[in-house]
């Protein structure tokens, strides 16, 4: 497989003194799922604005391959725009007429499970709603490679285990590059090829981990004695690492 982003040796801070990345490497191959999980402030969120160029001020190397999309933690979702409007606007950007934009929006709504959503405002969509159309605009970029920055973290936990299966569905059909994010080892491991694990600031990857899953999975093969035992390996090296 070949590989679609690479960081070498990438070293950052906001500020002086106090180093968020020091030394992180990582790749991420075409068509992978690669989860990022770590404790809050560790720096998972700063890799992303590494990788889109909201960050320059670093040392080491970043290549990325192909183009990225970014969808982060909260939807940002216009609200005196429609839902279709809304997942039109990537388009836009690029400079795409306003109706074409729209028409174009509108098949991939539908092929999404949002047809009957379009002419919606935000306020009329549940979380898992408006997560779904954020995602469309992510997709909508056309970018290959998607940073998904915890995307389900504020939702209920029945709404996100059907994000979960819903966004897995929709890796299968687009064959896109995930990087994902999240605080949750149960989704990383439902979803994801490989997890990352990022365990203090100032470290960057400290391990990685193949899911011992086919790419074709259910939910039940999280109860498989594999799966299980890298479960509680990932979380007894973060539970050692949080203080209350
Ligand atoms: N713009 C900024 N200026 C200064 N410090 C920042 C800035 N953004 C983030 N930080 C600090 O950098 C560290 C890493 O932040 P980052 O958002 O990458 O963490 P994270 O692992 O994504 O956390 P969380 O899981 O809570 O989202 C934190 O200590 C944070 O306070």
């Amino acid at each position: 497989m070949n590989e679609v982003l690479v960081f070498n040796r990438v070293s950052f801070s906001y500020e002086e003194d106090k180093l968020i990345l020091q030394d992180c490497s990582f790749t991420v191959k075409k068509g992978e799922f690669v989860s990022i999980i770590g404790p809050s402030g560790c720096g998972k969120s700063t890799i992303f604005r590494l990788l889109t160029g909201l960050e320059k001020q670093y040392r080491g190397a970043i290549q990325l391959m192909e183009k990225v999309g970014y969808m982060p933690q909260r939807d940002l979702l216009f609200p005196w725009r429609t839902v279709a409007e809304n997942a039109s606007l990537a388009l836009e950007c690029t400079g795409v007429k306003p109706k074409k934009a729209k028409e174009n929006a509108l098949r991939y709504l539908e092929l999404f499970g949002l047809a009957d959503y379009c002419n919606k405002y935000p306020k009329n969509l549940s979380g898992g709603m408006r997560q779904r159309v954020s995602f469309v605009r992510t997709f909508l970029t056309g970018a290959p490679v998607l940073l998904l920055d915890e995307p389900f973290s504020a939702l209920d936990a029945i709404t996100k285990i059907k994000m979960q299966e819903w966004l897995y569905t929709q890796c299968v059909n687009w064959k896109k590059t995930i990087l994902f994010i999240t605080h949750d080892v149960e989704e990383a491991l439902f979803l994801s090829d490989r997890i990352m694990v990022m365990t203090e600031r100032g470290t960057g990857i400290a391990h990685e981990f193949i899911v011992p899953l086919p790419r074709q999975r259910m939910r039940e093969d999280l109860q498989r004695t594999e799966v299980l035992r890298l479960k509680y390996e990932i979380l007894q090296m973060l539970y050692q690492r949080v203080a209350l």
